[in-house]
């Protein structure tokens, strides 16, 4: 079955083990161009697993992910590796930086990997790192930040090249209580007026009310009900199936 023409990502019947425990039994999902997609569900869901099998990082055990017409799931680790270091976006639970290098440098790494000058890289990331409230932190070391600043540049970094999509899982786990709605809002903002695709993970159901759609996942299942199916009957049956 081929993948509809409107969807940036889709995947079906992906199933994936760890080690022989089952993580994922079944999802399927549709992502389109530009939405923000909300993955909840309760901690072990299995909701890292699918980001993790959608962005190409973790190959499914069964079933297909396709990106924009590209089969995923046929591509060897090398091409998987170049379409998430080109395409894709990644913001985990805790931000992984590159000690030597400054937050300026860090989140310019994906520009600079790709050949954007630097004069133009220092302009853009500037811009991210403003809109994140850490400018003055371009010139410091991860060392010298705190782990919720460390997070905005990590943020940055994933935002600045304007991937295809963006992968955020459990993104504000790092920062306060205060400082989630901010970062929460930066990257759907971010999504919506550079048209990225934003596949948004979290433990937190109220995640789900920034997004324009959302599926819940349950023992790597998508549960009855998920609104990611709202209004798409090509794509209940398969969401149900899982
Ligand atoms: N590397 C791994 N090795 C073994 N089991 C794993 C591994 N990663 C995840 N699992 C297991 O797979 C299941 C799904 O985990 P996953 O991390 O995808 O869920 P999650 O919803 O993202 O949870 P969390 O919010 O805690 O990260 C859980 O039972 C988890 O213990």
């Amino acid at each position: 079955m081929a993948p509809p023409d409107n969807d940036v990502l889709w995947a079906r019947d992906l199933e994936h083990a760890h080690r022989g425990s089952p993580a994922l039994l079944g999802v399927s999902l549709g992502v389109r161009q530009g939405e923000i997609l909300a993955v909840t569900g309760p901690r072990g869901s299995g909701k890292t697993t699918l980001l993790g099998c959608l962005s190409g990082q973790l190959a499914p055990d069964a079933g297909e992910v396709w990106f924009n017409g590209v089969p995923l799931h046929e591509l060897g680790q090398a091409a998987r590796d170049r379409l998430r270091r080109e395409r894709f976006g990644w913001v985990g639970e805790s931000p992984q930086l590159v000690p030597e290098l400054t937050a300026w440098e860090n989140a310019a790494l994906p520009l600079l990997l790709a050949g954007v000058g630097g004069r133009e890289a220092r302009k853009t990331v500037a811009e991210w790192l403003e809109r994140l409230d850490v400018a003055d932190c371009a010139r410091l070391r991860p060392a010298a930040l705190r782990q919720a600043q460390r997070q905005r540049v990590a943020i940055a970094r994933a935002l600045a090249h304007k991937p295809d999509v963006l992968f955020a899982d459990e993104p504000t786990a790092p920062l306060h209580r205060a400082d989630r709605a901010q970062v929460l809002r930066t990257l759907t903002t971010a999504g919506r007026t550079h048209a990225i695709t934003v596949v948004l993970a979290s433990h937190e159901p109220e995640v789900a009310t920034l997004a324009d759609r959302s599926v819940t996942l349950l023992d790597g299942r998508a549960a009855v009900g998920d609104t990611a199916a709202e209004g798409r009957e090509d794509e209940v049956s398969c969401s149900l199936s899982g």
